[in-house]
């Protein structure tokens, strides 16, 4: 079959409207419709192309980069973009690129702990790109002080950094804090004196991350100006006296709880991404199975391939609705900060530090699992799924490594369980906390599969399974005579229960938005079956821990495993629109496999023709080193 819509029949059979969920996925009308213009203006633009990618040498690569960005940067100011056009004109280039770190890094940490006036000064230049920031924290050696090392856009581009590093006065260490650095001339770009700045070399994959300018720097007696210290939580007087401001010392890690909460948002993208992707190529291939001579089963009714793929599907829109409600948070805790209200800053960070956790370790699994479910094809760089999984897997490091944060949710969980003893009531996502007694011995109510649809039933379970581990570890803990040495002891528990805690927190949100007027034909329905998907999956994966914790019966979590197929059934023939709801463009998705018409064939074959290695019908070294070692092999056999 050529051209047409390979898909077609597959989106007849959507029992909801499409157009509507599109609206939701987006958050707005206003949001899709901004979305969907820019998706298709970089789209139609030949600048920029990303499919030679994986093809280019480093410095192709990053040269075709910094043209990319200053192309996206003129038509911005061209086309008079507002910021919100312009993140997502950012997001369709679908490039890491220096300007990431200026626009996502060192804007806010300027803006959250520099003061008046160092922001009257350092924004404008950095808004009009006069200068280039980078966020400079990591070291080469924890510890060491010796040598800045990862920072992206510090490489090559950066003219300023913002530098964390320890501040000293008369002998006396105040800890780390935020420095304004310049790094390079901005006539000539080369390094400042006592300044060494370079890259750090080619990181993991073809293209994917290796776009950007990760560097290292140290610094030799170099001087830096007082007042480019960022002095909103703390100050160095002219005569050198350090004093702090009326505000908590933890602000100064605030730009990591903005850009954390980015990255749950950007996590359901690259998952969708990628599920979009699996669903369309596992719709078209067909594999096995034909009955009296018919067609081949599509692998997407593989109940093996459903019970892959459609968790996958679920997380995408759970993973949505979560970094939505995370986004709302954030912009409360901002607003509590600036009425001096710091109440909520401990909740903020331990939200945005598990869930950050939680939904990259996720997506970069799945983005793999996906790769698997495109059979040998997904192994293929034109599926477009290497390089996504190469250029996100990083985010279950940076920004600070998955099981490190989760250690810090568990801090703040024990910290919690501490404090009911003296009354203080818990908020927000702990305040489940306050029935402990309750929880600790609720029996589950569930006595025939579809009891588990039930979202009380199912928030019960989730709270009841956390509350218990939460209370294990604080018991346990409760045991040492050294709390430290206690909290390194039981940091596996400590992390299993952080992990409890946070997918209630997504399971939860994806109830709370069920709740929500949602308009369109079927589509509150589609997302309470993908809704009740996510949490029997999760059940259905941790019932070691709903089953230890006597949360549920062994009977139960049978009947949530049985509930769960049956899920399976009603999302398969929405399958495909689920995936049309994101509303992807051919360009962006950048996958042959996940191609909207799934014409997937004769669009492998032409593309394997264009690969250079193909550009002669002899490759270049074949008379070299393999025509004189087939006349050897000739002239042994002749003997
Ligand atoms: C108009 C044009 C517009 C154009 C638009 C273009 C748009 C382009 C936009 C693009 C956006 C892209 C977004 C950006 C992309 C992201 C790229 C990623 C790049 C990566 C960057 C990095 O990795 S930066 C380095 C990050 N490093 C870490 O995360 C390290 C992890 N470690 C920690 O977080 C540690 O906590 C610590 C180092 C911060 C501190 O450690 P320490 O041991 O000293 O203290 P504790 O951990 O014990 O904590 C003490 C105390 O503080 C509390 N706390 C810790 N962190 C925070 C926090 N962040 N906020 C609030 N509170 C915090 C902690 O709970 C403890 O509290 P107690 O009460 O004392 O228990
Ligand atoms: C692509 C990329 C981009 C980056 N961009 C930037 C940037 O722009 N600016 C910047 O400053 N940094 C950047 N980083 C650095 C990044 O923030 C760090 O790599 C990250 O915070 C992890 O720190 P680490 O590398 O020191 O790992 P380590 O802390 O050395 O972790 C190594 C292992 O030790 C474990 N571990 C560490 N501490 C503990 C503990 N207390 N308890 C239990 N286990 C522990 C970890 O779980 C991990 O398994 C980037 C990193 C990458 C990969």
């Amino acid at each position: 079959m050529e051209g047409g819509d390979h898909l077609a029949h597959e989106r007849k059979k959507a029992q909801f409207d499409v157009e509507a969920m599109k609206i939701v996925w987006a958050g707005s009308r206003h949001a899709f419709e901004v979305s969907d213009r820019i998706s298709k203006l970089v789209a139609s633009d030949p600048a920029f192309r990303k499919d030679n990618r994986p093809m280019l040498s480093r410095k192709e690569l990053f040269k075709n980069t910094l043209r990319k960005a200053a192309y996206a940067w003129k038509r911005i100011i061209e086309l008079r973009l507002s910021e919100e056009e312009a993140s997502k004109l950012r997001f369709y280039v679908d490039e890491p690129a220096f300007t990431d770190l200026h626009w996502g890094m060192f804007l806010p940490a300027i803006k959250g702990q520099g003061t008046e006036e160092q922001q009257q000064k350092w924004l404008p230049l950095a808004y009009k790109m006069q200068i280039i920031g980078c966020y400079a924290q990591t070291e080469l050696g924890h510890g060491s002080n010796s040598s800045k090392w990862w920072p992206g856009g510090l490489g090559k581009i950066s003219t300023h950094a913002v530098v964390y590093a320890r501040l000293i006065t008369d002998g006396q260490d105040h800890g780390v804090h935020g420095f304004i650095v310049q790094l390079r001339s901005l006539d000539d770009h080369s390094p400042l004196p006592g300044i060494t700045v370079g890259d750090i070399g080619m990181k993991f994959g073809n293209g994917a991350y290796n776009t950007m300018d990760n560097g290292v720097l140290r610094f030799d007696h170099v001087r830096i100006p007082r007042d480019q210290m960022l002095m909103k939580v703390s100050q160095v007087s002219r005569e050198g006296k350090y004093s702090q401001s009326n505000v908590p010392r933890q602000l100064v890690y605030g730009t990591m709880v903005f850009v954390r909460q980015t990255i749950v948002a950007d996590a359901s993208c690259a998952l969708s991404r990628a599920v979009c992707i699996a669903t369309r190529y596992s719709a078209v291939r067909r594999q096995f199975g034909s009955q009296n001579g018919g067609p081949e089963t599509q692998v997407i009714d593989y109940k093996t391939q459903q019970s892959r793929l459609f968790p996958l599907l679920a997380s995408a829109y759970a993973f949505r609705f979560v970094g939505e409600w995370l986004k709302w948070l954030y912009t409360d805790v901002t607003q509590r900060l600036q009425a001096n209200d710091f109440s909520t800053l401990p909740e903020a960070h331990a939200c945005t530090a598990g869930l950050k956790s939680l939904t990259t370790a996720a997506t970069a699994d799945g983005i793999e699992e996906c790769r698997k479910l495109c059979g040998g094809h997904g192994y293929l760089c034109s599926s477009g799924l290497p390089e996504l999984f190469a250029v996100y897997v990083p985010a279950c490091t940076y920004e600070g490594d998955n099981t490190v944060l989760l250690l810090q949710v568990a801090r703040f969980l024990v910290k919690t369980l501490s404090q009911l003893g003296s009354g203080k009531q818990p908020v927000g996502t702990t305040a489940y906390m306050g029935q402990v007694e309750h929880l600790m011995q609720c029996h589950c109510n569930v006595q025939k599969a579809e009891d588990w649809l039930k979202p009380a039933v199912i928030l019960e379970a989730f709270e009841a399974r956390s509350a218990r581990m939460s209370v294990a570890c604080a018991k346990n803990l409760s045991k040492f005579t050294n709390p430290e040495e206690g909290f390194a002891e039981l940091s596996g528990d400590l992390v299993e229960a952080a992990i409890a805690h946070c997918q209630l927190i997504i399971v939860s949100k994806f109830i709370e938005k069920l709740q929500q007027d949602i308009p369109g034909k079927g589509v509150k329905q589609q997302l309470g079956v993908l809704c009740n998907i996510y949490a029997l999956f999760l059940l259905h994966k941790h019932q070691g821990d709903f089953l230890s914790t006597g949360c549920i019966t062994p009977k139960q979590a049978y009947l949530a495993n049985e509930q769960l197929r049956a899920l399976y059934s009603q999302a398969r023939p929405n399958a495909i629109a689920l995936v049309d709801a994101f509303n992807y463009t051919d360009h962006y998705l950048g996958s042959i496999l996940g191609c909207y018409d799934g014409n997937v064939y004769p669009k492998l074959y032409e593309a394997a023709w264009k690969d250079p290695l193909n550009d002669s019908v002899v490759p270049d070294g074949y008379r070299e080193y393999i025509w004189p070692m087939l006349k050897q092999q000739l002239r042994t056999a002749r003997l």
